[in-house]
């Protein structure tokens, strides 16, 4: 890739970039919230035309730009973060699919077919049973039958370039490993792999060669031999980060505090019942691995998932089930994990989607609420770093994908709620907004309000957590407080019950 460039409104995304992937390598991409990855993503797939004088070759023939079949035909295949998967459909029928040549359904099921995709499964290395559907499958199976699909040879066309973009940003820890297996096993028959990701650990696990971008500039590439985690760190952010340890013992013990959240008996389909006080100025984990029942927990709480039993109450007054608008009028918000289930309305402005949950206060009088608006929507993207830090009337859809997040935290944090529920507060954003967010739900608890924290990642839960709530198979097991609010632990609980921890050591 020689010479790319693509220009906003004036703003530079992407500036005179030049890059070279090997066949067979393994090429992490990296770079803070806006830096031009996804738009360099976005002219390889032929989304988007870059400026002219750019010029990208693939195994030697030129790509037209603004073209997907080039891109396609010269064999670049992308798999998005939304894996655009049908979930009522067999893994069959997906991998199918994306070879975009059976004309029926019953082609799709000859046996020819079939052998075909079970061949493709192989060459990933997937064992997948080809009949199960699409919807039954873990988040890991899922982004596999993703890559399986984007592997798919059509006929005449070699697969040369595999563009990975943040493939285990919603993928739950305990699932990574599996992708990144499937990575190195696809970039072994010779592909060349573009993956973006935020995470640290996963380039130093597959990675054979980095480039790191900022401000739409190449700042560095480099291989990985030698690399340490800090080098690395210091390559994307230079010297200003300040990597959060153990925020939580900065705050108070507030065991004196008031009850801001009770939670008794509450059950939902997938976790058995429950209780749970979490006091104002609290911050409480709540840990699990997949299928734990974990992402089950706090969407009930606020109404967003269907609560079969129980009762909850915010500052004692009881909650209606099922009802998010009236959780979020007593006092309780809760941003959810999934990306496109955030709420965000990408056609709204950054400013309209801020003020989204708060419209209500000033209704009345719309001019004060337009000024009122600006103000707190500057307020905001300088407190977070939201860039550009100048869009707030672009609307949602321009930002990146960090930067959406940024803002739909924004519009709940400026509600100043009594309880603030999160589901994977940092996923998709760079390591130096993951620290500002760290510090904004510490901030949030330091001036009373109750925070709930859901995550994937142990290392967030035991940075902020006073308690963390560890889940397995459906059931709140046991609630880690004080000194044994470790990683080790919280992992370990989250696997294996003491009993047959006990079990396993004598
Ligand atoms: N359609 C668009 N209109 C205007 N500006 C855009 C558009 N798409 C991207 N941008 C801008 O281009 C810059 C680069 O964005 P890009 O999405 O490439 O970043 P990224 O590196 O992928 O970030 P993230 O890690 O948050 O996904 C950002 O400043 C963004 O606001």
């Amino acid at each position: 890739m020689s010479n790319l460039s693509k220009t906003f409104s004036g703003q530079a995304a992407l500036a005179g970039l030049n890059l070279t992937i090997e066949a067979g390598q393994v090429h992490a991409l990296l770079g803070g919230n806006g830096s031009g990855k996804s738009t360099f993503i976005k002219i390889l797939s032929g989304y988007h035309k870059p400026d002219p004088g750019g010029s990208v070759r693939v195994a030697g023939s030129e790509l037209t730009f603004g073209s997907p079949e080039s891109s396609r035909s010269s064999g670049c295949r992308f798999v998005h973060q939304d894996l655009g998967l049908i979930d009522t459909s067999s893994v069959l029928d997906n991998v199918m699919f994306g070879r975009g040549f059976p004309r029926t359904l019953a082609t799709v099921r000859s046996r020819r077919a079939r052998h075909l995709a079970v061949a493709m499964l192989d060459r990933a290395g997937l064992d997948l049973d080809p009949d199960a559907l699409v919807g039954a499958l873990t988040p890991a199976q899922k982004t596999e039958v993703a890559v399986a699909r984007a592997l798919s040879p059509a006929s005449g066309e070699e697969v040369r370039l595999l563009v990975l973009d943040e493939p285990t940003a919603t993928l739950p820890h305990d699932e990574v490993d599996q992708l990144l297996a499937t990575i190195r096993r696809v970039s072994s028959h010779q592909v060349g792999v573009i993956f973006v990701t935020h995470r640290l650990e996963e380039v130093l696990r597959v990675a054979h060669q980095v480039t790191v971008l900022r401000d739409g500039r190449r700042i560095a590439s480099r291989g990985m031999e030698g690399l340490t985690r800090s080098e690395l760190v210091h390559l994307l952010v230079g010297d200003e980060l300040d990597e959060t340890q153990a925020i939580a013992e900065k705050l108070a013990d507030p065991a004196d505090a008031p009850v801001a959240l009770t939670a008794r008996s509450v059950s939902t389909q997938t976790v058995a019942p429950f209780d749970l006080d979490v006091r104002q100025g609290e911050i409480v984990g709540v840990a699990g691995i997949t299928g734990s029942g974990r992402e089950a927990v706090l969407g009930s709480l606020f109404g967003a998932l269907k609560r079969i039993d129980g009762e909850v109450r915010v500052k004692n007054a009881p909650l209606r089930p099922n009802d998010p608008r009236r959780s979020i009028r007593a006092g309780m918000v809760f941003m959810p994990a999934e990306r496109r289930t955030r709420g965000g309305v990408l056609g709204l402005s950054a400013q309209e989607n801020l003020s989204l949950a708060k419209v209500t206060k000033h209704w009345r009088f719309p001019l004060m609420r337009r000024t009122q608006e600006r103000r707190q929507t500057a307020y905001w993207f300088s407190r977070l770093g939201v860039r550009p830090d100048d869009g707030s009337t672009l609307p949602l859809s321009a930002f990146s994908g960090g930067n959406q997040q940024k803002i739909l935290l924004a519009r709940w944090l400026n509600c100043e709620p009594s309880v603030l529920m999160v589901d994977e507060p940092t996923q998709g954003v760079d390591i130096q907004a993951r620290a500002r967010i760290h510090e904004e739900l510490v901030g949030a608890a330091k001036s009373g309000t109750a925070v709930l924290v859901s995550s994937s990642d142990v290392d967030e839960l035991v940075a902020l957590s006073h308690r963390v709530l560890i889940l397995r198979a459906g059931e709140v097991v046991e609630i880690l407080e004080g000194s044994d609010v470790t990683i080790g632990n919280v992992t370990r609980r989250t696997l294996v019950s003491t009993h047959e921890e006990h079990h396993e050591d004598s």
